[in-house]
């Protein structure tokens, strides 16, 4: 039950920080053999990491590390299907859901390829029948707007995805005339958000979990299955409702019929789901099987360039790799994950000594500009992704102006890095007559990491490229750290604590129990709550929003 942090090379590198503070980012940007040796090209992605505080040796040190950490090895038992996420006993096969209709991927003894294939063709059928009308809804119109219901993992890929490809010129094409709709959160203000505008005769509902358990997924599918009945009544569900899922016996006992349910494994981890039906059917009901076969074939250039290539020229090791040195050891705390790495325990079940998983947030253009790069530029040090696209999805000129619409964007995306790393001085300030008593304001420590990923272009292909090199990214951290990014235990406490409230909110309103088992606090909380809310019926009534 050995600790990573116990081993050599991680003392190493603790050793190696004092020389890494010595440095500045000003100085090590002037080595131009070491820029070069930082830029990695991979089927025209162009990774820049010269801008982290890092110098070749940092780098060999490592490599070193990822040695200790048997980081071949990992990736290896992951692709080979051991069941590597061992707090659930189950095989973390991801990259099986974009793998070629040939290829062999094993979980538990079993190729796995044919039933992902078998998903997806059946996928293609459906969507196509949809899209051409010759699925029809309850009163014989096309289903021509979906809302697809689900919250984490079955959401937030699939928002990713949408987002990116709602401007992509061959996927607007494809989605004209339609809409793509998430209904995530369980207040009924989302409901009401999701429902505005729609017609129940045109739009089919999607219900994605991957348990069919997940309380605010099922309320909401309950909701808009009588949004659906109650406009064209109970056999109109046949037609306008899908689902999504593993757990199969439980979308038939909601009343969805089993031909109309898309599954997938338990070797899916929610958060990797989105190359799964769960973002595959929405998003190929939207913009069509054939775009959305490009996303994972991009994907599935990662893989097997994660898979294949040396540490380093490999995106995701390197990208995870530099992410560990910049948490575990210059102690960084922020910068991008997902609900993976938040652990605070080794695979065995050991206390962490060093912090692992960082805190994400990130903002698209030059929003953060105008939010929060005042606090990264001279505030905390927080190590950025800057993330680039040479061809803009949708070009504007303008007559007149000095560049084009992209050129200034991209403008900005050249010069921040090198503001982040620079910084100004305040002899540069003097230089420039500003007044003494604005010196210290205007000064710019400077030496604040980051890296830069610039994409060819932003079509279905790169997006499926992008959330491939930053799965991988999270799994490396996990490899290295030697913690388990495939469970979540994490969020279960909350959702059990809920359960209790529940049951207390409909025992005071049904029954008039007085609160209690909680804390003061909470009780206290709840019980303004119950009193300033007590006409809300005992008996609840079917009320949907009024908009
Ligand atoms: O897909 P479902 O079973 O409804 O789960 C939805 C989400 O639930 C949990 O909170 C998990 O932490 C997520 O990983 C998961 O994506």
């Amino acid at each position: 039950m050995a600790l990573i942090s116990d081993t050599q090379p991680w003392k190493d590198l603790k050793a190696h920080v004092d020389d890494i503070n010595q440095t500045h980012l000003r100085d090590l940007l002037t080595d131009d053999n070491r820029c070069q040796s930082m830029l990695v090209d991979f089927d025209d992605i162009l990774l820049d990491y010269s801008r982290q505080q890092a110098t070749p040796e940092t780098i060999q040190k490592l490599f070193q590390l990822a040695e200790a950490a048997s980081l071949k090895e990992k990736i290896n038992r992951m692709y080979s299907g051991e069941h590597i996420n061992s707090t659930e006993d189950r095989s973390v096969l991801h990259v099986a859901l974009r793998a070629s209709r040939d290829a062999v991927i094993q979980s538990d003894g079993k190729n796995v390829v044919p039933e992902v294939w078998k998903v997806l063709d059946q996928i293609q059928e459906f969507s196509e029948r949809v899209r051409n009308g010759s699925w029809v809804g309850a009163t014989g119109k096309p289903l021509k707007d979906v809302v697809a219901i689900g919250i984490g993992g079955s959401f937030l890929g699939p928002l990713f995805v949408h987002t990116a490809l709602q401007t992509d010129p061959e996927a607007i094409e494809s989605a004209r005339g339609r809409q793509l709709r998430f209904l995530a959160n369980v207040d009924p203000i989302d409901v009401a958000r999701n429902i505005t505008g729609l017609n129940p005769e045109t739009t089919l509902v999607v219900v994605v979990s991957k348990t069919f358990t997940t309380a605010e997924t099922m309320l909401n599918a309950r909701t808009l299955r009588e949004w659906i009945s109650s406009a064209l009544g109970p056999s109109a569900v046949a037609k306008h409702m899908v689902a999504v899922s593993t757990n199969l016996t439980l979308v038939e006992k909601f009343g969805i019929d089993p031909n109309n349910a898309f599954a997938f494994w338990d070797w899916v981890g929610g958060r990797y789901s989105v190359c799964s039906a769960v973002g595959v059917l929405p998003l190929s009901l939207q913009y069509g099987f054939s775009v959305i076969e490009k996303f994972l074939r991009g994907a599935s250039s990662i893989d097997q360039h994660f898979y294949s290539q040396p540490f380093e020229k490999n995106i995701p090791v390197l990208l995870g790799l530099l992410s560990i040195w910049n948490v575990s050891f210059l102690g960084y705390p922020a910068r991008v994950s997902m609900e993976s790495n938040g652990k605070g325990v080794s695979i065995d079940g050991v206390p962490l000594p060093f912090e692992a998983g960082e805190i994400d947030f990130g903002e698209p253009g030059t929003n953060g500009q105008h939010s929060f790069y005042q606090l990264i530029h001279q505030g905390r040090v927080i190590p950025c992704d800057f993330i680039g696209v040479v061809k803009s999805q949708q070009p504007v000129f303008l007559k007149g102006e000095v560049v084009s619409n992209h050129d200034e964007l991209m403008s900005n995306f050249f010069a921040q890095p090198d503001a982040l790393a620079y910084g100004k001085t305040a002899d540069q300030l003097q230089k420039e007559n500003v007044s003494p008593h604005l010196i210290s304001h205007k000064t710019f420590s400077g030496n604040r990491p980051s890296l830069s990923l610039l994409l060819p272009s932003l079509n279905a292909y790169n997006i499926g490229q992008l959330l491939a090199i930053y799965e991988h990214r999270i799994a490396v951290e996990g490899f290295i750290w030697g913690i388990n990014s495939f469970d979540q235990w994490g969020v279960e406490l909350g959702k059990s604590l809920a359960t209790q409230v529940r049951k207390q909110l409909n025992a005071s309103r049904t029954k008039g129990e007085p609160v209690q088992g909680f804390n003061f606090s909470t009780s206290t909380m709840l019980t303004r709550y119950l009193q300033a809310s007590s006409d809300v019926p005992a008996d609840l009534p079917t009320a949907l929003p009024k908009i």
